[in-house]
């Protein structure tokens, strides 16, 4: 329960305390305070959600300056393998990546701060993901990588021959050709 740290400074896993009784289950999905408590202080201005099917893999995305995002990624249904790429060239994991499997079962969030690459791929028949941003949508400000990038070399957990990927990720540069910088 709390923060946890993934290695990769400033990428944190947050589990909520879930309360059960007879009825099911109760917890509070984001709490600013229990944030604050905790040194993270974003103001969240935009909630995503989006629905996929099995095989869907959306990524890897970012925003640039001055409308970088950061943002918390949770799932509401079904099960996710979430993959990040740390871009911040000034920070000792640039170019690391991690992944983690995000579930309305376990109910862990992943807060992705500025100047990550963020993607995932849909691990159940459907999933239903859904995120706050500290900024808002600005399309010329869009970057990303592409997902079977070599030098990252991610494990989506799905076949890739299955994949389902949007006309625009299949265009995505490999991290080594993106030629401007995430200074943090
Ligand atoms: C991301 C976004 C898209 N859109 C529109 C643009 C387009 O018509 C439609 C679908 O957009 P996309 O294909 O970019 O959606 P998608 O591939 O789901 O993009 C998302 O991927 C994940 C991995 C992220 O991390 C997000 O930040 C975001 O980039 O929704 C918005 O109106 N607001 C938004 O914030």
């Amino acid at each position: 329960m709390g923060f946890q740290q993934t290695g990769i400074p400033g990428l944190l896993i947050y589990e909520p305390k879930v309360l059960g009784d007879h009825r099911g289950y109760f917890f509070e999905s984001y709490n600013a305070n229990t944030f604050l408590e905790a040194g993270i202080d974003y103001k969240f201005v935009q909630d995503n959600q989006a629905r996929s099917s099995y095989g869907v893999l959306r990524g890897l995305h970012y925003q640039l300056e001055p409308h970088a995002q950061t943002k918390l990624i949770r799932v509401l249904e079904g099960r996710i393998l979430d993959a990040v790429v740390d871009m911040r060239k000034d920070s000792p994991t640039y170019g690391q990546s991690y992944t983690i499997e995000l579930s309305a079962d376990n109910k862990l969030q992943l807060l992705v701060p500025k100047g990550f690459a963020h993607g995932y791929a849909v691990l159940s028949e459907t999933a239903e993901v859904m995120y706050k941003c500290d900024d808002f949508y600005n399309k010329s400000c869009e970057g990303g990588i592409i997902y079977n990038d070599p030098a990252l070399g991610i494990d989506w957990g799905i076949d890739l021959k299955d994949a389902i990927i949007s006309e625009k990720d299949l265009q995505l540069p490999k991290l080594a050709d993106i030629t401007h910088n995430f200074v943090f």
